[in-house]
Formats: C-alpha cells, sequence, structure tokens
C-alpha cells in the first residue's frame, strides 16, 4: 500500500568502496618477513631468561602485551606469572612500599586470572584509611593504580578508592603538563582504561608513544612494528573475501533506507579476534556483523509493524515457503540471511561433524523477536522501565548471536557441556552483551531518536527517575563501569567450560563497543574518528 510512511535515518553510502578494497595490497603479505620476525621473537625469549628481577619481569610482560605482540609469548607470561605468584606463597607481593610495583603485579596477576586480594594496597593508607598523600608525586605510580582499580570486582571498595585517588591525581597533572611522553600517556588512560580497550588500536598507538620514549629496546619496537604490518596484511586478505562476498549478495545496495558497512563490520571482528590464525572467524564474523546491521535497520527504521511480525514468524519457521507473503525487500532479506546461515551451518558440519542449524537460528530468532518488542513498544509509544528495557536490549544488541558464531568458528572439539552453557546465554557473555548496549546507546541513541526509534537506556532512566540527560547518561556510564566489575568476576571463573581464548573475545567484544563509540556512532557514521582507526589498523602500515 502506497501511503505508508516510511521513516528515513538518512545513512550515508559507504565511503569504503569495493574497488578500493580490493585494490588493496601489502608487502607484508605472505611469508616475507617471518625469517625476521623469528629471529627478533627468540631474542625476546632470552630476554625471560636474562630478567631476573620480578618487577623487570612485569615490566617486559606489560610492554609486550601493550605493543601487541604478547600472544607470541604465552607460554613464557604464563610460567613468568606462575613462578613469582608461587614464590610469593600467593600472598604478599614482590615490592610492598613501591606502588608502581605493587599496582603492576596486581594488574598483571589478576588479568591472567590469579586471585590477588585488594587489601595489599592497605600498606599505602595511612591511619585514617585514606591513600598516603606523599603517593601523588609518583605519577608514573598513580598510573599504575589507575590502571590496576580497573581489574576490580563486584564490593571492592579499596579498589573504587584507589580508582578515584589515582583519577584525581592524574586529573591534576595533566592541567601541569611537565613532560609530554606521560601527559600523553595519562591522557590516554583518563580517556579510556587500558582493560576497556581494544588490543589493536591500542598497539597502534602505543608503538608511536614507546618509539619515542626514553626507555625503548629496539628488538622489542622492531618486532611490534613487523608483526603489527604482518598482522594488517592478514586483515586485509579476509576484509577483501568479506568484500566480495557481501558484493555478490548486493543487499547493501538493494536495501537503500539500510547500513552499507562491511569496513566497519570488518572492524569488528578485528577487535574481537586480531590473531592472524583467526581468519576464519573474521571472514564469518563480518558476514554476520554486515546482516545484523542491515535487518537492524528493516526493523529500526523501515519495516511496518505488519510486515516486522511476518518476517520474524518466517525466520522462525526457517522454511522457504514462508517467503509468499513477504514484501519484495523481505524475501531478499530472508533468503541471504537463510542462505549465509544455511552456508556457515554446512562448513561448521563438513570441517567440525557437528550439527548447528539449530543454534543458529534459536539465536537468530531470538534476536529478531526482541528486535519486534523494540518496535512494538516504539509503535505503541511505550517507554519501559530501565530494567525492563535491558532485559530486552542486551539480547537486541545482538552479542549473543555474534559469540555463538564465534564459539563455532574457533573451537575444535564443539563440546556439548561447552553448547549447554552456551545455549542458556551465560552471565559472562550477559554482562558483555550489556556493555556493548549501554555503549552504543550513549553512541547511537540521539540520532536514533531524532529519526525515530525505541527509547533508549538513558530514555528510561530519564523517563523513571526524572534525571536530566546529563545525569542519565553519567548513570549509564557507573553501570558500565559496574558490569565490568561482574564480567571480571565471571571471566576469572576457573570452572568456566569456556578456552580463555573464547573468554577474551567475549571480553573484546565489549572492549571494542567502548572504542568504536567513544565519540558517537562510530558504526553508521563513518567518516569521523572510525575513518582515523580504519585507516591505522587496516590501510596504513607502520613506515
Ligand atoms: C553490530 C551492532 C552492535 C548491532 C547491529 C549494528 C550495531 C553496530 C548496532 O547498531 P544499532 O542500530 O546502534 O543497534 P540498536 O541500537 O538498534 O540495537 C547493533
Ligand atoms: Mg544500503
Ligand atoms: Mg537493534
Ligand atoms: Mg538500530
Ligand atoms: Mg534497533
Ligand atoms: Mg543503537
Amino acid at each position: 500500500p502506497s501511503n505508508i510512511v516510511r521513516r528515513s535515518a538518512n545513512y550515508q553510502p559507504p565511503i569504503w568502496h569495493y574497488d578500493y578494497i580490493q585494490s588493496l595490497t601489502s608487502v607484508y603479505v605472505g611469508g616475507s618477513f617471518t625469517g625476521r620476525i623469528d629471529k627478533l621473537k627468540g631474542e625476546v625469549r632470552m630476554m625471560f631468561n636474562k630478567v631476573v628481577d620480578p618487577l623487570e619481569r612485569f615490566e617486559l610482560i606489560d610492554i609486550l602485551q601493550r605493543l601487541g605482540i604478547s600472544y607470541h609469548f604465552d607460554d613464557e607470561i604464563q610460567r613468568t606469572l606462575e613462578g613469582i605468584h608461587n614464590a610469593n606463597h600467593g600472598g604478599e607481593m614482590c615490592n610492598k612500599e613501591n606502588i608502581y610495583a605493587t599496582a603492576l603485579e596486581f594488574r598483571l596477576l589478576r588479568q591472567h586470572g590469579y586471585s590477588v586480594p585488594q587489601e595489599i594496597f592497605n600498606s599505602f593508607k595511612n591511619e585514617m584509611g585514606n591513600f598516603k598523600a606523599c603517593l601523588c608525586d609518583d605519577i608514573e605510580g598513580m598510573l599504575c593504580l589507575y590502571e590496576a582499580s580497573f581489574l576490580s570486582v563486584e564490593d571492592e571498595s579499596i579498589m573504587e578508592e584507589a580508582r578515584e585517588f589515582a583519577t584525581k591525581q592524574l586529573s591534576k597533572y595533566v592541567k601541569q603538563s611537565k613532560d609530554q611522553n606521560l601527559t600523553a600517556r595519562v591522557n590516554h588512560a583518563l580517556e579510556l582504561p587500558l582493560h576497556w580497550r581494544m588490543s589493536r588500536l591500542e598497539a597502534r598507538w602505543f608503538i608511536d608513544v614507546y618509539r619515542s620514549g626514553e626507555y625503548m629496546n629496539p628488538i622489542l619496537l622492531e618486532l611490534a612494528e613487523l608483526d603489527f604490518n604482518m598482522v594488517q596484511a592478514a586483515h586485509q586478505e579476509d576484509l577483501k573475501e568479506a568484500s566480495r562476498w557481501w558484493r555478490s549478495i548486493g543487499l547493501g545496495e538493494k536495501l537503500s533506507f539500510a547500513r552499507d558497512r562491511l569496513m566497519e563490520s570488518f572492524l569488528w571482528t578485528v577487535g574481537k579476534t586480531f590473531q592472524p590464525q583467526f581468519g576464519s572467524c573474521r571472514r564469518t564474523l563480518t558476514k554476520v556483523n554486515v546482516l545484523i546491521t542491515a535487518i537492524d535497520d528493516i526493523y529500526d527504521v523501515y519495516g511496518t509493524l505488519d510486515e516486522l511480525e511476518l518476517f520474524t514468524d518466517a525466520i522462525e519457521r526457517w522454511d522457504t515457503n514462508a517467503m509468499d507473503q513477504l514484501p519484495y525487500y523481505m524475501k531478499l532479506c530472508f533468503l541471504s540471511l537463510h542462505n549465509s546461515i544455511n552456508e556457515m551451518a554446512f562448513d561448521i558440519l563438513k570441517e567440525k561433524g557437528f550439527h548447528i542449524i539449530q543454534y543458529l537460528r534459536k539465536v537468530w530468532v531470538d534476536l529478531l523477536k526482541s528486535y519486534l518488542l523494540e518496535a512494538k513498544w516504539y509503535y505503541s509509544g511505550y517507554t519501559p522501565s530501565l530494567q525492563e528495557y535491558i532485559e530486552n536490549a542486551c539480547i537486541s544488541i545482538a552479542a549473543q548471536v555474534m559469540l555463538v558464531h564465534v564459539y563455532f568458528s574457533i573451537t575444535n572439539p564443539i563440546t556439548k557441556e561447552a553448547l549447554d552453557c552456551l545455549e542458556e546465554f551465560p552471565n559472562i557473555i550477559r554482562w558483555s552483551a550489556v556493555v556493548l548496549r549501554l555503549a552504543d546507546d550513549l553512541g547511537t541513541s540521539k540520532d536514533e531518536l531524532e529519526r525515530g526509534d525505541v527509547p533508549k537506556s538513558i530514555q528510561c532512566y530519564m523517563n523513571e527517575t526524572g534525571a536530566s540527560e546529563e545525569d542519565a547518561r553519567e548513570h549509564i556510564r557507573s553501570l558500565i563501569s559496574e558490569t565490568w566489575n561482574k564480567m571480571n568476576e565471571e571471566a576469572r571463573a576457573a570452572s568456566s567450560p569456556f578456552s580463555r581464548t573464547f573468554i577474551e573475545i567475549i571480553m573484546n567484544l565489549a572492549r571494542t563497543a567502548q572504542c568504536i563509540y567513544l565519540h558517537g556512532d562510530g558504526h553508521g557514521v563513518e567518516d569521523r574518528e572510525t575513518k582515523d582507526n580504519v585507516l591505522s589498523l587496516i590501510i596504513h602500515p607502520i613506515p
């Protein structure tokens, strides 16, 4: 019927064109630099043997992680931390009177799954129970304490005090802007703590800072630069393959009202798993992300409620006969989703002997049902409570869809135990989904509400409490922090049926969201900060 008034989001066409993407080449593709990289890795391995002082060993691990090359040394790092943790008999720290050393050790041990009590910071408090004022002259120590405080779990008051105290001292320091390198590092930390950052973006940024720092080790710098460029070349091949697929189904052109965001959908996958061996995962996840993005716009922008009901029902039936009553644009979308999912399921059946269609159908149907509920709220003008909104929106943000695809893509053998856990939307995925959802709302809700969309977390909180928008945003940011405490707790649980790799990817999803939405809608709007991130991560090698 022509009398339908459809919203428009006025999304711009993609700035990264197919021919440009296909033209990407790198001298680092293939194994041209493997010999040099292997030699440098050997020299770094020797450093683990030569460096004996615990603090220097922690500093080596920290530098390798920030430079993005620690994934080559997982065994050495594990053995080092195991050794130091056992030598301490699990309790006291190496350097009790040095806040810098204590905070660094605390952060690295917790990050790698060791439980370290927050009480170790009590030795830095005065008789009133406050952090000693003399500590604030040690800015490196304050920076270390600040970063360590984000490894907190629930109900750790000392960690909250530590974060507050360190933030205060660091904010004062940057106003003086004495040492340029240190000021840059402090501003970077205050913008987003290390624990919440996307590791590839952090590596690209830190390599430049490390090069100009006074403690730069040329072996580490050369390995970091070579490895970054080699990894980037591998990413370009994944991007090109996903781009050929997206061009072949042509949905981006056909659904002119929807976001056509292949490059940004790929960027999300680099945030989840950057390591070269996960190329297949990145290619699959790019397809998932770009399909989710388009289908989200069918529900958020274009579809009438009747059409959305039909589409949701057709996908639930997962039967091409259900297509007949769909409008043309939905027939296209149904069949491209149906074909893509069946193809992914076929690949897993062939490679891993596991039949997963029922698992994929379930997460996609759950997603579309959550989309439909949002659409019903929008069309009826209903504003849910914040709690009611989040209960549905941690599904509609599509984290479970993305991570179930990740699980099948990186896991071999696939276990029934892990699958049963996965099916229940486990807490660690729920918390990652909540962070992703809240970060997304902080970044996208302004434009979404202007063009017409369901009330988001900020608006639900304002409606429920009468708070101003700024106070509501502040509350949402505090919820992100609280949710990270829960996620840190879940990540530490030793009994998980999930691999450390999968747990890290679950947390990386939250980290990627916080980076992409740091300055607004970094997924829908391509030509601002995200363009710079794409250029530095995916297009330009380090010279
Ligand atoms: C990959 C995603 C996180 C998921 C689909 C595209 C996204 C970038 C985001 O898009 P958005 O329109 O902001 O989602 P929502 O607010 O409509 O749920 C939701
Ligand atoms: Mg389009
Ligand atoms: Mg949505
Ligand atoms: Mg949307
Ligand atoms: Mg939506
Ligand atoms: Mg949004």
